[in-house]
């Protein structure tokens, strides 16, 4: 339970609201028990009534007698009315505090939760799956959620009518208070149980929910491969199978919820019963008036809902407790990466690695091993290599996405790791090499960069980026949706659109990872001219197989296996006669 302790914060944010719920809760309580005692009153006065009519049958009183009992009876009949519409009123205002209170929580919970996930560093997101994350950002925190605001409110509730009510009832009688209230425990710990039962096996139909989504969302995205191979009838009989066990588990659950209100109304009954024998009894030797009957049956009604919810908030205690407790865990994991300094960091473009090894802190591979090279403010470095040769990861350091393992990364001789984070990464910006876009517009997509971008800055990007013309060709132009991950676009389409979102916001350090591989090369050449054009007085980072995307480089360095076996530029390294010369010449002849 003490997991949840970590939700007093909030709860102490929100305090006034919940104070002025528990006032509300009282107010409303009261207009829930006083009109017991008015038909107590109103129903002994009918007794008394009946009683003494029969003597006055044939006086000249009669008429009036009968006259004012009427009135009485109707005075009654107004509070009882009136009094049930206060407590509507008040039981609006206790949930227009509790719960929206509740819900302001969430909100903020669910923000704080997201904050700190983008806090976290890559490594994170490699052990945890999307669904997991999820997971806890919705199903956890509604979880969460019903503890700060029903169960809250139904345990204030519980209080307050058990304190008011049973003293009221002692106060009465004691023996009658006794049988009345024997079976409501009983109630309270079956609903327990039962609730126990119905979360459990509400739990597996969520399971079952999640694996037929996943199956779905899988099968749409993957729908190219699956017309190709022709597995429809595979996959809907698949789906089918998820399907029943999904209604499988449905009919279970809605076996134990019918067993739920029988058992509630008989265990109510069975105290209704009792509270009229021994009523009965006790008006027969003269204890109690028959009012009081009628008043205790209204009491044990109104300790119904808080008996049952005693059971139901313990096992939804439980749960939240239990979430809580998942979210916890991801919140209490602290970023690697932090910023140092909020000092304002303007980077101009020089970049030093000096003995720089990484060891990917999740799979234990070393990707680079003491790499040192430095490039000036407005060159351009190109990193050319065998796969996992650690080109990315040189990007992925410059971008301080990873710091070194040992080693030193300097921007502008200023150790990257003592700067502004913030800084540093709005002002590089890096082509990935796996092309990501949001199912958005191609316009949204690219000012992603900048988000005070101009119609004007958007095209000259594009136009820069090779991309124009195929904008062009769009119907919608740049309004044109790409779909969930681009999929309506070529994979060069969607590289250049990579490339255009990158330059959109002049960044001091450009980095294009591999981003150049998808298209023909008289595009490449295009683009890199254009690069050249707007990356002047600025520093580039071209990452690449192809020796025709780096030659233009003031620098070129080539990694294999996390380590530089070569440096310079295009023609020192073809002297070299090396790994440079030899696939100059391979990719020079696959071209002739
Ligand atoms: N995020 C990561 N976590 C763990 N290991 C990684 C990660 N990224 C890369 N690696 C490993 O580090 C090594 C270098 O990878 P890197 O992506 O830098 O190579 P690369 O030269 O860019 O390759 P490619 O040309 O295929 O893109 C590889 O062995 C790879 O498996």
């Amino acid at each position: 339970m003490k997991e949840l302790a970590y939700l007093n914060k909030y709860i102490i944010r929100y305090g006034f609201r919940l104070t002025l719920g528990i006032i509300f809760m009282i107010i409303s309580n009261i207009f829930a028990i006083a009109p017991a005692q008015v038909v107590r009153y109103a129903l002994d006065l009918v007794v008394d009534t009946l009683k003494t009519q029969t003597l006055l049958k044939g006086s000249e009183l009669y008429d009036s007698y009968i006259n004012e009992f009427f009135q009485v009876v109707l005075l009654y009949g107004g509070v009882i009315v009136g009094m049930a519409l206060m407590r509507g009123i008040f039981l609006f205002f206790v949930r227009q505090t509790i719960i929206v209170m509740s819900r302001l929580i969430e909100y903020d919970l669910k923000n704080d939760i997201f904050e700190h996930y983008q806090k976290l560093p890559l490594s994170f997101y490699r052990k945890n799956n999307t669904g997991d994350l999820m997971a806890r950002i919705s199903e956890d925190v509604s979880k969460v959620r019903m503890y700060l605001g029903p169960a809250i409110m139904y345990s204030i509730n519980m209080v307050i009518s058990f304190i008011l009510t049973i003293s009221i009832m002692v106060s009465i009688n004691v023996e009658l208070t006794i049988w009345a209230l024997f079976p409501l425990p009983l109630l309270s710990i079956s609903i327990y149980f039962v609730n126990n039962i119905i979360n459990k096996k509400s739990e597996l139909i969520q399971q079952q929910l999640s694996t037929m989504s996943t199956f779905v969302q899988e099968a749409f995205s993957g729908i190219r491969v699956l017309k190709a191979f022709v597995r429809e009838k595979e996959s809907l009989h698949q789906f089918d199978e998820t399907a029943k066990e999904y209604k499988y588990r449905q009919l279970e659950l809605a076996k134990v919820n019918s067993m739920f209100y029988p058992l509630m109304l008989f265990l109510i009954g069975l105290s209704t019963i009792l509270t009229v024998y021994v009523g009965g009894l006790e008006v027969e030797q003269g204890a109690i008036t028959p009012g009081v009957i009628a008043e205790f049956i209204m009491y044990v009604t109104l300790l119904t809902w808080p008996v049952t919810s005693l059971g139901w908030v313990t096992s939804i205690v439980q749960r939240a407790a239990a979430s809580q407790k998942r979210i916890n865990e991801f919140l209490s994991i602290e970023p690697e990466i932090t910023s140092p300094s909020n000092k304002p960091f303007d980077i101009k473009g020089k970049i030093t690695f000096k003995d720089v090894s990484l060891v990917y802190p999740d799979s234990g591979i070393k990707a680079l091993d003491k790499v040192s090279f430095e490039i000036e403010t407005g060159k351009t470095l190109a990193i050319l290599g065998t796969t996992g040769s650690g080109k990315s990861t040189v990007a992925n350091l410059i971008s301080r996405l990873y710091d070194p393992t040992e080693g030193q990364i300097l921007i502008d001789d200023h150790d990257l790791k003592t700067l502004n984070l913030h800084d540093v990464r709005s002002q590089i910006n890096m082509a990935p090499q796996d092309v990501f876009l949001f199912s958005n517009t191609l316009r949204n997509n690219i000012a992603f960069a900048k988000a005070d971008a101009t119609e004007e800055d958007i095209i000259r990007a594009t136009k820069n980026a090779g991309l124009w013309e195929n904008i062009q060709n769009m119907d919608n132009g740049l309004d044109t949706v790409v779909g969930e991950r681009g999929i309506t676009l070529s994979g060069g389409q969607k590289q250049r659109a990579t490339i255009a979102r990158a330059i959109l916001g002049t960044p001091s350090i450009l980095i294009l990872d591999d981003s150049l591989s998808a298209v023909d090369t008289n595009t490449e050449n295009e683009i890199l001219n254009n690069l050249q054009e707007v990356m002047k007085d600025r520093t580039s980072v071209i990452i690449s197989h192809r020796v025709s995307s780096v030659k233009l480089a003031n620098k070129i360095i080539v990694l294999h296996e996390g380590q530089i076996i070569e440096q310079g530029t295009h023609d020192e390294l073809l002297k070299i006669e090396g790994h440079y010369q030899s696939l100059y010449q391979q990719q020079s002849e696959s071209n002739n």
